[in-house]
């Protein structure tokens, strides 16, 4: 096949940042995506329904001219979050989820939350008007290995969590060890999960391998082959409960090639190539449009987009930049290391 048409995607887990960052990065998402889940984790958070608004003002300002791109909003999860006004974000139409940070377990999580007892009155309201809960699902206990961090989390707190609260609907972000994907197939309701590109892609010796590659370090980490194959599996297998987050994270290069360099990878302007790729190889083309096109928006209770897009397989590899401009400084772009043929029409 060297044609495909579907449904036009959607980014279930996506980081457009703000000012400068935001202009500079997200024509790239709105040029094939019809809508996004946009995290709330900027500096300060996005923490109560009038941020988000005023945040989706600015991003709404920042859609290049021609392209028809929805935001949808979260709220950054805190100890101190009010359950009314998660309530009324949900009813105006604003909110489609609230983000779980660990306190320190990504970037800009420090106002996350520490006691998931705190977080309770909010958690119930959400069961409640069945607002979703989305998860960075890693425990942040110096003592747990960072390779172990997702599986530990998930035994500790979402199991026990969804065993407290069996109507919140969870989405466990980002998904990278085979422990995540048995959790979310074993799972009888009110559990699905995103997975993104790179991590369909790489594993940990690309982080490691023949000197340190910053560019291919983010949160949670890349794990070994095997979980790799497993998150392969899930993504290919057209099992509902599996949908595209890119986690598009765009740091500019000196915050992330220095002594201490940022968790993010930038995907937004290959996404696409890369999955046709990765579905091609895996003989699975025919199921590229329920991962990127009609699982997210079904888990959301959203209809999938009305418009189409089609990609083509050229004979010579499709050149994209290794870093874009922005205002804000240059983003190195994800290098999955092979050629992508794949193009969006
Ligand atoms: N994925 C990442 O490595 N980084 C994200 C945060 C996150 O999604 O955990 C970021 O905001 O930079
Ligand atoms: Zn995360
Ligand atoms: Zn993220």
């Amino acid at each position: 096949m060297t044609e495909i048409t579907i449904r036009r995607p959607d980014d279930w887990h996506l980081h457009l940042r703000d000012g400068a960052m935001l202009e500079g990065v997200i024509g790239d998402t709105s040029r094939h995506f019809g809508r996004a889940i946009i995290m709330p984790n900027l500096v300060p958070p996005v923490v109560t329904t009038a941020d988000a608004r005023a945040y989706r003002d600015r991003i709404v300002k920042a859609i290049p001219a021609g392209d028809r791109f929805e935001p949808l909003m979260t709220l950054y999860l805190t100890e101190h979050t009010s359950a009314d006004d998660v309530e009324e974000g949900k009813k105006s139409g604003l909110i489609t989820a609230v983000k779980l940070y660990p306190a320190g377990a990504t970037t800009n999580s420090h106002g996350g939350v520490r006691d998931m007892d705190k977080a309770m009155p909010v958690l119930e309201r959400m069961a409640k008007i069945g607002l979703p809960l989305c998860v960075h699902g890693e425990v942040t206990t110096p003592e747990v290995d960072i390779f172990d961090r997702e599986a530990v989390f998930i035994e500790t707190v979402l199991d026990p969590l969804r065993k407290r609260l069996p109507e919140l609907k969870v989405t466990m972000e980002h998904v990278t060890t085979q422990d995540g994907v048995d959790y979310i197939r074993a799972a009888e309701k009110n559990l699905a999960g995103s997975i993104t590109t790179h991590h369909l892609i790489i594993n940990r010796n690309a982080i490691l391998v023949g000197g340190i590659k910053p560019h291919y370090y983010c949160l949670p980490v890349a794990k070994r082959e095997h979980h790799r194959v497993a998150l392969r599996k899930a993504a290919t297998s057209g099992d509902a409960r599996f949908f595209l987050g890119t986690d598009s994270a765009p740091h500019i290069d000196p915050l992330k090639e220095c002594g201490c360099g940022c968790a993010g990878i930038y995907t937004s302007i290959n996404t696409m190539s890369c999955l046709a790729h990765v579905f091609e190889e895996d003989g699975a083309l025919d199921r590229l449009e329920a991962f990127a096109s009609l699982n997210g928006p079904a888990w959301y209770g959203l209809s999938p987009n009305a418009e189409t897009i089609t990609l083509i397989k050229r004979d010579e590899p499709v050149a994209f930049p290794k870093k874009i401009e922005t205002g804000a400084g240059p983003v190195t772009v994800f290098d999955p290391m092979f050629p992508l043929h794949w193009d969006v029409a």
